[in-house]
């Protein structure tokens, strides 16, 4: 089993730390988000782990080796950074054959990725003439050549339909469940809310969280509650000599914060108050991210910037 393991890693570009003294690890058999604003050092990151760049101090290893060390790099990782990479006079085919003869992978391999990637069919066309979401596909395909123990991938649904986000997201879980160990940036946070297990949030190079993705919105949002009664007067007048203030949210429903469904219902229940709609609200994932890297947003607008641009 082959772990990401990142220890005290710091790259500075000039004058800018993109990444700060950053130290967590990625486990095998699940599938860890990676979040952060633009700019936060997510792709210096990953490109010090695959020996792509110096770090300026600390170290990144994989299964406890730097990748440099590794005896056969593509059966052990296998990346997407940048899907613009392939050539594009090459056949989609022809350019994981040069990928595959360099790692001395097995021709049938190429067959298999390109068949996996669900790009067979036009594996014979030039890779100038793909859309970007076949490019994306032919990406991941390289990505897999090599059968490796851990993948990562930066933002992977990029330029996808919704087919094709479906087919990754299926795919990172499928990898997962194998054992292998991924690593997955992404700005979409609904769409990382479907498939990651773990988060690992980074805000101007340093690291925000590192948690279960579950106990990471818990700790990010407020608890809440959605209630529908027919005597809404006499459940605001009850909540409210316990403390809680019910606020109507314009739709005959009313919301209930730093509440529980289960206490509400009983209170309810207790003064023979109809509900017809009782449940806890679970916050999104972006609701939590955005309370989490608020302060952490190099490029957000700001109130100066927005009268600028007026
Ligand atoms: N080769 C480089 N030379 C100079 N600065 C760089 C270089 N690569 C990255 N940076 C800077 O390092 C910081 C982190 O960039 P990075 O691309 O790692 O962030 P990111 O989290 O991947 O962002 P995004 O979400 O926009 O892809 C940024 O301030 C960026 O401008």
């Amino acid at each position: 089993m082959t772990s990401i393991d990142v220890q005290e890693l710091t790259k500075e570009y000039g004058t800018t730390r993109a990444v700060d003294r950053l130290t967590f690890s990625v486990r095998p058999g699940r599938v860890t988000g990676f979040l952060g604003p633009n700019g936060a050092g997510k792709s210096t990151t990953m490109r010090l782990v695959l020996g792509l760049d110096r770090p300026t101090s600390g170290t990144a290893t994989l299964g406890g080796r730097p990748y440099a060390t590794l005896d056969e790099p593509l059966r052990e990782v296998g990346a997407l950074l940048d899907a613009q990479a392939a050539h594009g006079s090459r056949t989609a085919r022809d350019h994981l054959l040069v990928l595959a003869a360099a790692g001395r992978i097995p021709v049938r391999r190429v067959d298999e990725v390109l068949e996996q990637a669900g790009i067979a069919a036009v594996a014979r066309r030039r890779v100038r003439t793909f859309s970007l979401g076949m490019r994306q596909r032919l990406g991941i395909a390289a990505a897999l050549l090599g059968d490796p123990a851990v993948v990562m991938l930066d933002e992977p649904s990029n330029g996808l339909d919704p087919e094709g986000i479906i087919w990754i997201r299926e795919l990172m879980r499928g990898l997962a469940r194998e054992g292998r160990t991924v690593l997955v940036s992404s700005h979409l946070m609904n769409e990382t809310a479907t498939f990651a297990d773990h988060l690992v949030v980074l805000g101007r190079g340093r690291l925000l969280a590192d948690t279960p993705m579950r106990d990471f919105i818990e700790a990010h949002s407020e608890r809440r509650v959605r209630i529908r009664t027919t005597d809404p007067a006499r459940l605001r007048a009850l909540l409210a000599a316990r403390g809680h203030e019910a606020v109507a949210a314009g739709d005959g429903r009313w919301r209930v914060g730093g509440a529980r469904a289960e206490d509400i219902g009983a209170l309810a229940a207790a003064h023979g108050v109809p509900l017809l709609e009782l449940a806890d609200e679970q916050a999104s994932l972006e609701q939590a991210y955005l309370a989490l890297t608020a302060d952490d947003t190099e490029f957000a607008a700001t109130a100066d910037n927005a009268r600028q641009e007026a």
